[in-house]
């Protein structure tokens, strides 16, 4: 299914997601499409990393991105903004070639949060000026409390050192430090992996909420078959670099690729 073809089911699925009622009553935006992914395709000495993507990504919607080890899972995740560098004319943002946007302006508009959270010197509150800092904007700590409100810590942590939060503390933080830069897309690069049940749970939640309340589109790898079913609208399959299904998470046993039978067989 090299370029993806037969996906017009998953396609109206997509587009069913776009039409959802909750979705077009969030945010200020019109709805529509956030990234539009055009034969998205990378290799590496000869091997095919990613092969010809073609998904549409909608707005408001928590799209989860599963799949075998090393079938291209992060690259993908990392060609949204521009971590790799993806060829001209393949992904678009609000329908803008992402390759044409400064790339400074791209990743404040499309946070990125990894699996293990990485606090810089200083505070809670330093790092959460951090981004808005490089604007030239100082937040203040009443604006700095509603993030961390928003991500679940209360007050007392404004002054903490940073390097003292637990991981998962350090997760949410770091959430709150990306949320700072007023983002439109969260990429979530298996961010729960090194978190125990409680902390997972909540930034599970908090992702919800951020959809729910603030209209982000958000993009999640996890290797949580179970996650992605507890949180995502919608969720794609990759298998050797190739989308072989988008489909809804309750739908994932219906899969019919081998590959793809096989991956969900050894994960649930
Ligand atoms: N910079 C690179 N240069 C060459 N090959 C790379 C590079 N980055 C990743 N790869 C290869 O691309 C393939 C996909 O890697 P990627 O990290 O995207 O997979 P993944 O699905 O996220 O894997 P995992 O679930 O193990 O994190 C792998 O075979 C990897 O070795």
């Amino acid at each position: 299914m090299g370029s993806n073809s037969g996906l017009d089911e998953a396609e109206e699925h997509l587009l069913a997601v776009e039409e959802n009622d909750q979705i077009h009553q969030n945010g200020n935006k019109s709805s529509g499409v956030t990234f539009e992914i055009r034969d998205l395709t990378k290799t590496s000495d000869e091997i095919a990393i990613l092969s010809k993507i073609n998904v549409d990504i909608p707005r408001r919607v928590i799209m989860g991105i599963i799949g075998p080890s090393g079938s291209g899972k992060s690259t993908f995740l990392r060609a949204l903004n521009r971590l790799w560098e993806p060829p001209s004319s393949t992904v678009f943002l609000d329908g803008e070639d992402i390759c044409d946007i400064d790339v400074l302006q791209l990743r404040r508009r499309v946070g990125m949060l990894f699996q293990l959270p990485v606090m810089f010197e200083g505070t809670v509150a330093d790092n959460i000026r951090y981004g808005p800092q490089l604007q030239g904007k100082k937040l203040s700590d009443s604006e700095i409390y509603d993030l961390l409100a928003l991500v679940d810590l209360d007050s007392n942590f404004l002054n903490k050192p940073a390097r003292e939060l637990s991981t998962g503390q350090a997760q949410r933080v770091a959430l709150a430090r990306t949320l700072a830069n007023g983002p439109e897309v969260l990429l979530l690069d298996e961010p729960t992996s090194a978190l125990d049940p409680i902390s997972t749970q909540n930034i599970e939640d908090l992702l919800v909420k951020l959809k729910k309340e603030k209209g982000m589109t958000i993009v999640i790898v996890s290797h949580s078959i179970q996650q992605i079913q507890r949180i995502a609208d919608v969720v794609c399959l990759l298998v050797n670099g190739e989308i072989v299904e988008i489909v809804k998470p309750d739908l994932l046993s219906e899969a019919k690729h081998p590959m793809a039978i096989r991956f969900l067989e050894v994960s649930s």
